[in-house]
């Protein structure tokens, strides 16, 4: 399948069974962040299972084929399952209202490294979203690797009606340095930025109760602040979290759960709460911001061309 050559009627099929699979999702948000390791993935499980407590019909798409933790981290053993003639594939239900894939499912040695290039991943991508067999959907959540890299680019240019990202990140200066790429990446590609949230952001001492800013505190919110992004929240390190993802159960689901799972809810309360129109003015600014790089970008290259002169 990846990296196989596609004629164009082949690829105009395919791009019509993607859109098709796509409008039966409400909002389809791509998780991203500028550096490994920031919880990533982290929000993205915790979000789907905040938004099926609350309800929703919650799809996530794992697209990190060198860490797939997703499948890990909800509890369940990933497996590719085809219909009959091959034209679909299934996810898996970890919970009532709760769809996952992982392009790591299409690999038979979960401890063997991937080696693939960026045509190959493109094609698996593209291939995912046209064959997921998702059915009706209010989210699909997509995590991406860290990075502005091939998997985040190949979402943005193959999945249509994209709702917008969300960006993670700690405090620490180099990831923030790294998340800003991410806004810049995301707003040169048109795509709307939902927000940014900071992970990791604190430890409260369990003796005394002191704040320990191991990462930092505060650095993702000027980050937001300063690029002009909403800001979604802080969510604290948590030993219970990590043990919970360890574990395969869902954190932000306990009642009793602490001030990670807490964020993390109104982060998931918040993005539920977005009204459509706002989504849509967002998007419609969105394609401003990328309608005028496009332009200044033709300018320069035609400036170049002519030795410099417009
Ligand atoms: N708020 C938190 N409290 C405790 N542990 C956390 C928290 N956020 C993330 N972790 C843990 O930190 C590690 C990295 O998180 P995660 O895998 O979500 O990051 P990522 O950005 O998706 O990583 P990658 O770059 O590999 O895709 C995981 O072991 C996770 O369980």
């Amino acid at each position: 399948m990846a990296g196989e050559y596609m004629d164009f009627e082949a690829q105009i099929t395919q791009m019509k069974k993607i859109k098709e699979r796509m409008d039966r999702i409400r909002r389809k948000i791509l998780v991203m962040s500028g550096k490994g390791g920031v919880g990533k993935t982290t929000v993205t499980v915790n979000l789907a299972n905040a938004l099926v407590d609350a309800g929703r019909k919650v799809g996530v798409l794992d697209t990190d084929l060198h860490g797939p933790n997703v499948a890990k981290m909800f509890g369940v053993e990933g497996r590719l399952m085809e219909t009959e003639d091959g034209t679909s594939l299934f996810p898996v239900e970890p919970r009532p209202g709760l769809k996952v894939v992982s392009l790591s499912f299409a690999l038979s040695d979960s401890d063997a490294p991937v080696v693939w290039r960026g045509p190959m991943k493109l094609a698996a991508i593209k291939q995912f979203l046209a064959d997921v067999e998702w059915g009706n959907l209010d989210y699909l959540l997509i995590d991406t690797p860290p990075g502005t890299g091939d998997e985040p680019l190949a979402v943005i240019q193959n999945l249509p009606g994209l709702t917008g990202s969300i960006i993670v990140t700690t405090a620490q200066a180099v990831a923030v340095a790294d998340s800003r790429k991410s806004v810049t990446f995301s707003r040169r590609l048109g795509v709307p930025i939902l927000g940014v949230v900071e992970n990791m952001s604190g430890l409260r001492c369990p003796h005394c109760s002191h704040e320990i800013p191991i990462f930092g505190i505060g650095g993702g919110k000027l980050m937001a602040q300063d690029m002009s992004v909403p800001f979604l929240g802080r969510v604290p390190i948590e030993v219970e979290l990590r043990e919970a993802e360890d574990a395969g159960t869902s954190w932000v689901s306990e009642p009793a759960a602490g001030p990670s799972a807490v964020a993390l809810r109104e982060i998931a309360s918040y993005i539920d709460a977005l009204e459509d129109d706002y989504l849509e003015m967002i998007e419609a600014e969105a394609k401003k911001v990328k309608a005028e790089a496009d332009e200044a970008d033709k300018r320069t290259q035609e400036e170049n061309r002519n030795g410099g002169y417009a």
